[in-house]
C-alpha cells in the first residue's frame, strides 16, 4: 500500500508513521548533508554535539556535502573529522528537514556501517559514546552501556532510528518551527519505509 507522499519525497515508499498538523512548508532548494552511524551487535555510536545546530543533542556524525564530493565521500570525511574513525558506510535512508522561514530544506542522507577502524575520539564538534538498543534489560552489558537517549536527540529520531538499527531503509520529512528558546519543534512529520525492487 502506498500513500500520498509529502512534497520533496519520492520513491517506492510505504507510510510507517505520520503526525502533526498544517500545510507542508514551501521550499525552493535543498542543501545536502550527511549523518553516519556505526552499529555493532546491540550498540550504536552517537556523538554529543558540542557546537552549532543541535548543540547538546546526541546525533550521528556528519555535516555539509562539499562541492565535488559524492554523498558517500562526504559521509566518510565527516565521520573521520568528527569521530576519528574510518568505516565502510552504506546509504541507509534520507530525511528532508524544513525549518519555517528558511525557504530551503536540509536533505540529510543517512549512512551506517557495522564495522570501523580506529578509535572513536572526541573532536571539537562531537564527543562519541556508545548506547544500547538491546530490548532485554538487566544484563552486564546494559549496566555499562546506557539506552539510546531519545530525550536528548532531535524529536523525529525516535521514529526512524529503530528502522536504521534493524537495517530497514527509510525516507522521512520533518517540518519544524523555531521556538522562543531557539529550539526547533516539529509541526508535521511523515516517515516511510522503502520497498525493495526485488
Ligand atoms: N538526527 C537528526 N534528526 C533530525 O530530525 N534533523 C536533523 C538531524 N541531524 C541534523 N538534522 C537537521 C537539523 C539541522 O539544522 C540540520 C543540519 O545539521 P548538521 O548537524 O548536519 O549541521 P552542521 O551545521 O553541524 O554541519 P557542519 O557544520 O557541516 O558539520 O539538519
Amino acid at each position: 500500500m502506498t500513500s500520498i507522499l509529502p512534497p520533496g519525497l519520492e520513491g517506492n515508499l510505504v507510510e510507517y508513521v505520520q503526525g502533526g498538523v498544517g500545510d507542508w512548508l514551501p521550499f525552493n532548494q535543498k542543501r545536502f548533508y550527511t549523518n553516519a552511524f556505526i552499529i555493532q551487535d546491540d550498540k550504536i555510536l552517537l556523538g554529543m554535539k558540542k557546537r552549532g545546530f543541535g548543540i547538546n543533542k546526541y546525533n550521528g556524525f556528519g555535516g555539509k556535502v562539499e562541492p565535488g564530493e559524492t554523498l558517500t565521500q562526504a559521509a566518510m570525511r565527516e565521520l573521520k573529522e568528527e569521530a576519528g574513525i574510518d568505516a565502510p558506510l552504506e546509504h541507509a535512508g534520507s530525511l528532508l528537514f524544513m525549518a519555517k522561514g528558511a525557504g530551503w530544506a536540509f536533505q540529510i542522507e543517512i549512512f551506517s556501517a557495522h564495522s570501523y577502524s580506529g578509535t572513536p575520539t572526541e573532536s571539537d564538534e562531537m564527543r562519541p559514546e556508545w548506547f544500547s538498543f538491546a530490548s532485554s534489560a538487566g544484563s552486564d552489558a546494559d549496566a555499562i552501556v546506557p539506552p539510546i537517549p531519545y530525550e536528548t536527540m532531535w524529536d523525529g529520531d525516535v521514529h526512524w532510528l529503530p528502522l536504521l538499527v534493524r537495517g530497514q531503509k527509510f525516507v522521512g520529512r520533518i517540518d519544524s518551527v523555531t521556538q522562543d528558546d531557539g529550539e526547533f519543534a516539529m509541526t508535521r512529520h511523515w516517515f516511510g519505509t522503502v520497498i525493495s525492487d526485488n
